[in-house]
């Protein structure tokens, strides 16, 4: 029997896209299924008890949540194809360790950029720029995180890239000045399918965010 996957998501979520890049990247069928947070379904909440969130992978009736623990599920289950994760048991310790900075920085960061302004903006602002200086430092020279080929970092970072210009708008300021290699690298990950069709428009991400701004009361 074929499998039967679904993708509870959110079109804006970085979240989201990690996984639907490693679909893709697995050129793994599935239906998606967007939410709206503001009415979840049943389903979601059926599915993801605990934290009410998405994305939510349904892979034959069972559930699997949390993004990055859904992006090594699939590495795991599909394995004929586009490895993720390093085999070597040090480097894929790595590889969980850089994923786990970007998980606490990035989102942390961005929203508070995009939710306030003032002071909270500007030390906001001063942590994104410190956290995209230490992963400019991690990449190097190297053409992905993991080096010669995109992966588990890249998937887990790059879902970000589509926040970048609502960032740098609301906050008034330069990512790539800041931290060119990161724009570089994020600019070679949009040259795979897997991420470029995946990402939505910068444009659309800052109407979400105006629309945001409006609803919190923040002009
Ligand atoms: N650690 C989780 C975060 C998911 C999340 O915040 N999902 C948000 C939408 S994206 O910002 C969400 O579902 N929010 C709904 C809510 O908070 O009620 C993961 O990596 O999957």
């Amino acid at each position: 029997m074929a499998d039967q996957v679904i993708l509870l998501d959110f079109w804006p979520s970085s979240f989201g896209m990690r996984v639907r890049i490693a679909l893709a990247e697995k050129e793994i069928q599935y239906e998606y299924r967007d939410e709206n947070l503001q009415d979840k379904s049943p389903m979601l909440l059926e599915m993801n008890p605990v934290h009410k969130k998405i994305p939510v992978l349904i892979h034959n009736g069972r559930p699997i949540c949390e993004s990055l623990l859904i992006v090594q599920y699939i590495d795991e289950v599909w394995k004929d194809k586009s490895p993720l994760l390093p085999s070597d048991p040090y480097q894929r310790a790595q590889a969980r360790f850089w994923a786990d900075y970007v998980d606490k920085k990035m989102y942390y960061c961005m929203s508070r950029i995009w939710r306030n302004k003032g002071e909270e903006q500007e030390a906001a602002k001063e942590e994104l720029i410190e956290s995209l200086k230490v992963l400019q430092g991690e990449l190097g020279e190297k053409p992905y995180f993991g080096g010669e080929t995109f992966g588990f970092v890249d998937l887990s970072f790059v879902s970000f890239y589509s926040w970048f210009y609502s960032t740098e708008t609301c906050g008034n300021f330069s990512i790539e000045s800041e931290c060119p290699k990161i724009v570089a690298w994020a600019k070679r990950c949009m040259e795979r399918e897997s991420v470029s069709k995946t990402l939505p428009h910068h444009h659309k991400i800052y109407e979400f965010v105006l629309q945001l701004r409006k609803r919190l009361g923040i002009e």
